[in-house]
């Protein structure tokens, strides 16, 4: 793919590198050609090699991670040896995987405006191109914003507003739309294409979820173990990971999952057509849907946990431990799945009824400064109901769940917990406390977690994906489980199998009687773990039932469903992908509107007048 009549602006050859202290390298001579106005998508599972790509490329790596580098990169014609990140910053504007370490200034404002003043322009072009990102990134009502008070996608959008300010030739994209919900996301891969169609702007992006962005892309290369796996068009990837993926399997397959690869890319017109045809279809194998009462509570203490704490000693095996941490992941897949919530109006009743595990009522939160952002929030789980927490960004996801576990007081109303809160904070660095990752959490808890092979490595050199699922360890591992868990956007940076595992694991916690409340802007995820989806606008719950309404109704989730669901031709997580066609089938039960038209129950919180 490298044939291209356009200059080259980024160049690998046969470049090998290897991290400071890593037993092997994470890129293995590597060789490509990337040429000015290409559209390049990185795939791979996690741990394959696409953040040391993209580190290479704003020369990061080895400028500022060090390590043993061979052969050459060169950016618009800089070879990254002799150059570093601040000479390759006027080629290549950048987007890392947190953009809690990557935004550095006080104000949303002077962000934008840094890259350009750094590069000496004038004033008028420094306002006028902070407008322009400001924009084009839908963040401009945030200028005057302290960054630190930004939600996590309010965050990554005002990150990537600052990489294109000064209007690169080649933008580095590491999972730019992983905390960005559906619409965001579209729009962050439209103006990406708009850049590259209209500016000539070359793209190279790496992302797990490929249903997104692989429609835009016109170049797609594959790592697997820090090698190139496979260089060509998108219809030129899919062949291939079609052929090969099974090959890389172990029974029992979950298909493209290893490769971290994902379903063809079809527009929402062909993806439209294939979730109708699934609709219209009989579903011999959905199961009968039970009713059957919840987990009684375990304990009814009105306290909430500070889950600053740092867990306890890596506590011992016990059999409510061995429930949820089967030895192996094969074990914990042939684990029985969770008992299904209770269905129906009799199974809502009979929920009502049981002892709550969370209970919030007409929850407040109202800084001092700005508008409220929590307001009048009334919340009831059961034990072991599950829960996804959807919407937009900014809609108060993170404070709410922050409320929950007693991180921030509510300004008025009440959180009630029936025992201990755990939760996962959306930036995984915040756990991250000791030296060696064997040290973070129990053994058990990293072989849950996929982890036990790097169990002697330092826990801040894991790639993204792998450094989520430390922190989801450590939160996880407790010799109870917690009456309720929060889990703030768990599946940043992980590749589908992770987040297939991920479902299981949640399930087997739910099963035990643990409610859950998981933030997630990824419907797959949500219909593949939660029973019930809470949408959240505006700082109160806008929607509120089961997730098959939710999630096949509605403008929110239809096009993002379809996308997903159109590429379900044997190339989904199996898992996922059941759980997702059973969702959506469920949706079309007698009493409920036909997904796609189906408005989403509204809660009965009704908005408190302000004082
Ligand atoms: N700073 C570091 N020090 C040592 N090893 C690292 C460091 N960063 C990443 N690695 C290792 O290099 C390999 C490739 O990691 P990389 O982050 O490039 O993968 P990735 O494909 O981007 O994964 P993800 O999708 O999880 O972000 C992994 O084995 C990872 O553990
Ligand atoms: N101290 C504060 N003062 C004023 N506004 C704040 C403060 N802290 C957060 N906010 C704003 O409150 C809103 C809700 O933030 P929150 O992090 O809860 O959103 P979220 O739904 O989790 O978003 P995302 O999906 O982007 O993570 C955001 O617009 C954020 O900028």
């Amino acid at each position: 793919m490298s044939g291209s009549a356009h200059p080259a602006v980024l160049e690998l050859e046969h470049v090998t590198y290897t991290y400071p202290g890593a037993s092997a390298p994470s890129l293995r001579d590597l060789s490509l050609t990337v040429c000015d106005g290409q559209f390049v998508v990185l795939a791979g599972r996690s741990g394959g090699g696409k953040s040391t790509l993209l580190r290479a490329g704003s020369g990061l790596v080895p400028h500022f991670h060090g390590g043993e580098i061979s052969g050459e990169v060169r950016v618009g014609g800089l070879d990254v040896r002799r150059h570093g990140p601040g000479d390759l910053a006027a080629v290549a504007g950048s987007l890392f995987q947190d953009p809690e370490t990557q935004v550095v200034m006080g104000t949303v404002r002077s962000e934008l405006a840094f890259p350009l003043e750094n590069r000496g322009e004038p004033p008028a072009a420094v306002a006028r191109g902070v407008e322009e990102a400001a924009l084009a990134l839908g963040v401009a009502h945030l200028l005057d914003r302290p960054t630190h008070e930004l939600s996590g996608g309010e965050l990554q959008r005002v990150a990537l507003g600052a990489a294109l300010a000064g209007r690169p030739r080649l933008v580095l994209l590491d999972e730019p739309t992983s905390q960005l919900d559906p619409v965001a996301g579209d729009e962050l891969i439209g103006l990406l294409r708009r850049l590259n169609e209209e500016w000539g702007t070359t793209i190279v992006l790496a992302e797990h979820r490929l249903e997104r962005c692989l429609a835009a892309a016109d170049r797609v290369i594959a790592l697997v173990d820090g090698r190139l796996a496979c260089d060509g068009s998108p219809r030129d990837f899919l062949a291939w990971a079609a052929r090969e993926a099974p090959a890389l399997e172990t029974p029992g397959a979950r298909l493209l999952s290893r490769a971290g690869l994902a379903p063809p890319p079809v527009g929402v017109k062909e993806a439209r057509a294939t979730l109708r045809a699934a609709q219209a279809l009989p579903d011999p194998a959905a199961p009968p849907l039970p009713i059957a009462p919840p987990p009684a509570a375990s304990a009814s203490s009105h306290t909430v946990a500070d889950p600053a704490q740092p867990a306890a000693a890596p506590p011992q095996a016990d059999p409510a431990r061995r429930e949820l941490f089967p030895p192996t992941r094969e074990g914990a897949r042939a684990a029985d799945s969770p008992p299904s919530p209770p269905r129906g109006r009799l199974g809502r009743l009979r929920a009502d009824r049981a002892p709550a595990a969370l209970r919030l009522k007409r929850l407040w939160c109202e800084p001092h400064d700005g508008a409220a952002i929590l307001r009048a929030v009334d919340l009831r789980l059961a034990p072991g109901e599950r829960v996804a927490l959807m919407g937009r960004n900014g809609a108060g996801k993170s404070t709410l769940l922050r409320h929950v576990a007693g991180l921030e007081r509510p300004t008025r109303g009440s959180v009630e917990a029936a025992g201990r809160v755990a939760l996962l904070l959306q930036n995984p660095n915040d756990y991250l406390v000791h030296e060696r990752v064997g040290d973070e959490a129990s053994a058990d808890a990293l072989a849950a977690a996929g982890l036990s092979a790097h169990a002697d490595r330092h826990p801040r050199d894991l790639s993204g994906g792998e450094r989520q699922r430390l922190a989801l360890a450590i939160v996880l591992d407790s010799p109870e489980p917690p009456a309720v868990l929060c889990l703030d956007e768990p599946t940043r940076g992980m590749d589908r199998a992770h987040k297939a595992d991920l479902a299981v694991l949640l399930g087997r916690f739910a099963a035990t009687g643990t409610a859950l409340l998981v933030t997630t802007h990824d419907p797959e995820f949500a219909a593949a773990f939660a029973a019930r989806v809470v949408l959240l606008g505006d700082g109160r719950p806008i929607a509120d039932g089961p997730a098959a309404e939710a999630l096949a109704g509605g403008w929110y989730f239809a096009t993002e469903t379809a996308r997903i669901l159109g590429g379900a031709g044997g190339a989904l997580d199996p898992e996922a992908g059941a759980a997702l066609v059973r969702t959506l089938l469920a949706a079309r039960a007698p009493g409920t509107a036909a997904p796609g038209t189906a408005a989403p129950r509204t809660s009965t919180t009704p908005t408190e007048a302000r004082p």
